[in-house]
């Protein structure tokens, strides 16, 4: 099956992750459902289009893999649904009825809404589950899982998401190993498509000729997979002047958006800022930093190393910032919850990212991971890795031997901070009992060399 041997050829570990988590979904949905209870939601988009591609695949490994042969795949048996309206771009709606053709879809086409199109279809036909080309980062998939039901107040089926966890890139990684054809709007600049009336080619992916036309670069180029909305036009109640409750809705506060301002807030996580025993001069010196590019800070905020207060906070940021900047909490100690309190915050889970693996092997070497390293654990299908060769990773060295501290002494708080990027680490033992604090403090110092420390006190 070309697809699979595609995935199988290419030295991308990531994307054989992503494909075989995404086969395991599809292949568990063909084996609790007949082929006749199941759907294929597909609209030309590139998700759908990604989706297409998968079933083809998991359907045939299904099916018994060398036994059955490409041919075989020239008819796809399950039932494809397409919502079709007149705001659809005539390019997606052209795309969606020659793919349907070149892969023998059985495509049905609906015409009326989603709920009621969907009301008709399960009167008519036996299907208890649907698969769609949802991802985390899409708004309506906030709290789905793999296999979610439908919400309520619709009709009652199966959600089935195997690309849930796929990043903007991965999606093109898929397309452009497996180079299968797609939409050409995205070799227009277009991210994500939604109707006539609500999409346009991303800006940021523009690109002003000599003679001052815009022309755009394809979308596989855009470089933050996070901001691939970026050309869905806003809705009107979005920009009601004056509606960021953040700045308060008094008449006279000041709302730096209204001037066109970019807005950025600030979360410091730590005990040690709070017990006052650091002091916290990051935050100051990225507000200046910020300033000084144009930008507006709304808000510095401190939270302990705790999952839910970390979640509350960035709940509460992210929808009035452009730009939420975090740090602190980010190590491998028990007590570093700051990714676990923003996954929470978007309702995703923390995994093994497959790419932060390779980076930290490539940092530490293999000493530190054993079976798997538990500092690449991210918040799942949200996190794009931004490289930047300067930018270490913290605590790596001493990541292991702190864990192991962490857990041979609970009744200890152990703290490690910087006072600089490239000052030494600071290591900080707090607990009730001294003899416990001292032990502790042997402890770490017995894991290293006798001139690791410059000074214990
Ligand atoms: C097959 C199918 C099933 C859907 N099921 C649900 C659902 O259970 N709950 C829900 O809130 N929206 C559901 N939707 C609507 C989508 O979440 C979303 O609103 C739709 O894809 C439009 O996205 P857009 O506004 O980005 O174009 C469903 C859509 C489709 C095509
Ligand atoms: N009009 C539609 N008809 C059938 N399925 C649809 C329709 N709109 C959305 N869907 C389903 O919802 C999924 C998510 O839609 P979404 O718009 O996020 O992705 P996409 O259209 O595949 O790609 P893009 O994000 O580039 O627009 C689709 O992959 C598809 O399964
Ligand atoms: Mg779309």
């Amino acid at each position: 099956m070309e697809i699979d041997k595609a995935i199988k050829e290419s030295d991308d570990r990531r994307l054989k992750t992503k494909y075989n988590n995404a086969i395991y979904v599809i292949q568990r949905a063909l084996a609790l459902y007949s082929i006749e209870e199941l759907a294929f939601s597909f609209n030309g988009g590139k998700d759908s289009t990604v989706l297409l591609h998968l079933l083809r695949a998991g359907y045939f490994l299904h099916k018994g893999g060398q036994s059955c042969s490409d041919r075989d795949l020239t008819s796809f048996p399950i039932r494809t649904i397409y919502f079709e309206s007149s705001s659809a771009f005539p390019e997606i709606s052209s795309f969606t009825y020659d793919t349907a053709s070149s892969y023998g879809l059985q495509l049905d086409s609906i015409s009326s809404d989603f709920k009621s199109g969907l009301e008709n279809l399960l009167k008519a036909n036996p299907i208890k589950a649907i698969f769609l080309g949802v991802r985390i980062g899409d708004p309506t998939a906030l709290g789905q899982e793999q296999f979610s039901p439908s919400s309520p107040g619709w009709p009652p089926f199966m959600r089935v998401n195997p690309i849930l966890d796929w990043s903007y890139r991965d999606v093109w990684a898929f397309i452009l190993t497996c180079k299968v054809e797609y939409c050409k709007l995205y070799d227009q600049g277009y991210t994500s498509i939604g109707s006539v009336h609500d999409t346009v080619p991303n800006s940021l992916l523009c690109i002003n000729d000599s003679s001052c036309n815009k022309k755009f670069k394809p979308a596989y180029l855009l470089a933050d997979g996070r901001l691939e909305r970026a050309g869905r036009v806003k809705k009107l109640s979005l920009s009601i002047p004056g509606h960021f409750p953040v700045f308060g809705d008094s008449p006279d506060s000041v709302d730096p958006h209204k001037n066109g301002m970019l807005v950025a807030s600030v979360i410091a996580v730590g005990d040690e800022i709070l017990f006052g025993t650091v002091e916290d001069q990051l935050g100051t010196s990225l507000c200046r930093k910020l300033h000084s590019i144009g930008w507006s800070v709304s808000q510095i905020a401190i939270v302990q190393n705790d999952i839910d207060s970390m979640a509350e906070e960035v709940e509460r940021h992210k929808s009035t910032n452009d730009m939420v900047f975090i740090y602190g909490g980010v190590g491998p100690l028990q007590s570093d919850v700051t990714l676990a309190g923003v996954a929470k915050a978007f309702g995703v889970r923390l995994a093994p990212d497959e790419e932060f693996e390779e980076y930290l092997r490539h940092l530490i070497g293999n000493q530190c991971t054993g079976d798997r390293n538990e500092m690449a654990l991210l918040p799942e299908g949200i996190t794009e890795l931004l490289h930047h060769e300067k930018l270490p990773v913290p605590m790596v060295e001493i990541a292991q031997p702190l864990s192991k501290l962490c857990l041979e002494f609970p009744d200890i708080n152990i703290g490690v901070y910087r006072k600089c990027r490239n000052g030494s680490l600071i290591i900080s033992f707090q607990g009730k009992k001294q003899v416990r604090v001292d032990l502790a403090v042997e402890a770490l110092c017995n894991m290293f060399h006798p001139r690791a420390f410059t000074e214990i006190n």
